[in-house]
């Protein structure tokens, strides 16, 4: 056996343990000079199924994949990459599309006529690339995934800072807002007040209306307080039950009460249809105003303040504002019997 018949042999052999198969194309007359037998035969198609021309090789690329053979095939000829590389679909007998991948090179490109000796091996990548669908498809699903749990985290967050039946701050909200702009009023030497609003015998609404009436009460104030209130600046919670907290950055005691007269003057005029017959319910509130006092003092001294001042309001028959006093020996007399007294 001669040193050529000896190298082609063992470039078969080599063929073979890769996994490759073999073919030469004219790329000028379309004629395909060696056909890759082993691919097809792989696809389940007899050696006669296989015709001599690219154009009949090309009925068997998936449709969608064509553009990009011709592309490749395209750069490659005009000399913009090194080799031809590519992964397409070819149909098999029984219907199947099953991924394969060429690579290839023009041999005569420094030929008058380059094309016509375009040689290159096919190979199966069908079990890689369903491999690569089946990760893209876990990477689809881990981000849609992920986009929901973050949405229902976005629920979870705003569920814990906020009441939900009135949609305001809730007390753990507030006490952290409370504390900040106590510290930033410390530090910056600027007034700082809180409102502590409460709804008077509140328990008569529910009594004769019914809770959901009693519901629509609350409401209605928070409402009110929200609106009337400086949004991005103040700060409305409700604090429990028919108990409001309004924070007042940046404003003294005297604006801070009128705040909360023209509140408890607005709540005062509101009515609300509660039946079919068009009985209206009527309902007023009582609010403690505190002004942040001596350096150092805690949001929960200030709001023990307003609760004290509240307390007052209530003891002066209600439908009342009362401010914190702390040279008043009678509301400190009255807060102190009241620890634990007012509902
Ligand atoms: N409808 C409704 N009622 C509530 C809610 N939370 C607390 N309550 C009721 O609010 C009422 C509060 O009553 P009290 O603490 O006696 O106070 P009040 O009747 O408003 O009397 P004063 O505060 O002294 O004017 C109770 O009957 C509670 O059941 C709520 O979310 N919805």
């Amino acid at each position: 056996m001669g040193e050529i018949d000896l190298n082609k042999e063992r470039l078969e052999l080599a063929l073979e343990a890769a996994g490759l198969d073999l073919w030469e194309n004219n790329l000028l007359t379309g004629e395909v000079t060696r056909k890759a037998l082993k691919t097809f035969s792989e696809l389940g198609y007899s050696d006669e199924e296989v015709l001599h021309h690219l154009d009949h090789l090309f009925e068997f690329v998936h449709p969608d994949d064509l553009a990009m053979i011709q592309s490749a095939v395209g750069e490659h000829m005009a000399g913009r990459t090194p080799e031809y590389r590519c992964e397409f679909r070819l149909l098999a007998k029984d219907g199947r599309w099953v991924w394969y991948a060429n690579y290839g090179r023009i041999m005569d490109v420094h030929s008058a006529t380059p094309g016509q000796r375009f040689i290159g091996v096919t190979f199966n990548i069908d079990h890689r690339k369903r491999r690569e669908d089946e990760i893209d498809q876990i990477n689809r699903q881990l981000a849609e995934q992920n986009a929901l749990l973050q949405s229902l985290n976005s629920a979870l967050e705003l569920l814990a800072a906020n009441d939900s039946l009135t949609g305001l701050a809730n007390r753990r909200t507030l006490m952290d807002l409370g504390a900040k702009e106590c510290k930033r009023a410390e530090r910056f030497q600027h007034p700082l007040s809180v409102l502590m609003v409460d709804i008077d015998s509140f328990k008569n609404v529910n009594d004769n209306w019914g809770h959901l009436v009693g519901d629509r009460v609350i409401c209605a104030v928070a409402d009110i307080c929200r609106l009337r209130t400086r949004s991005g600046v103040d700060a409305v919670a409700r604090l429990g039950g028919e108990e409001f907290v309004v924070l007042l950055p940046e404003t003294s005691v005297v604006h801070a009460q009128a705040l909360a007269e023209a509140l408890r003057e607005a709540v005062a005029q509101q009515e609300l249809v509660v039946n079919d017959d068009g009985e209206r319910v009527a309902f007023t509130v009582s609010i403690g105003v505190a002004p942040l006092g001596a350096d150092g003092q805690s949001f929960e001294q200030l709001l023990n303040n307003a609760d004290k001042a509240l307390y007052k309001a209530k003891q002066t028959g209600r439908n009342n504002v009362q401010c914190f006093d702390p040279a008043s020996p009678r509301l400190r007399l009255a807060a102190n019997s009241a620890d634990g007294a007012k509902g």
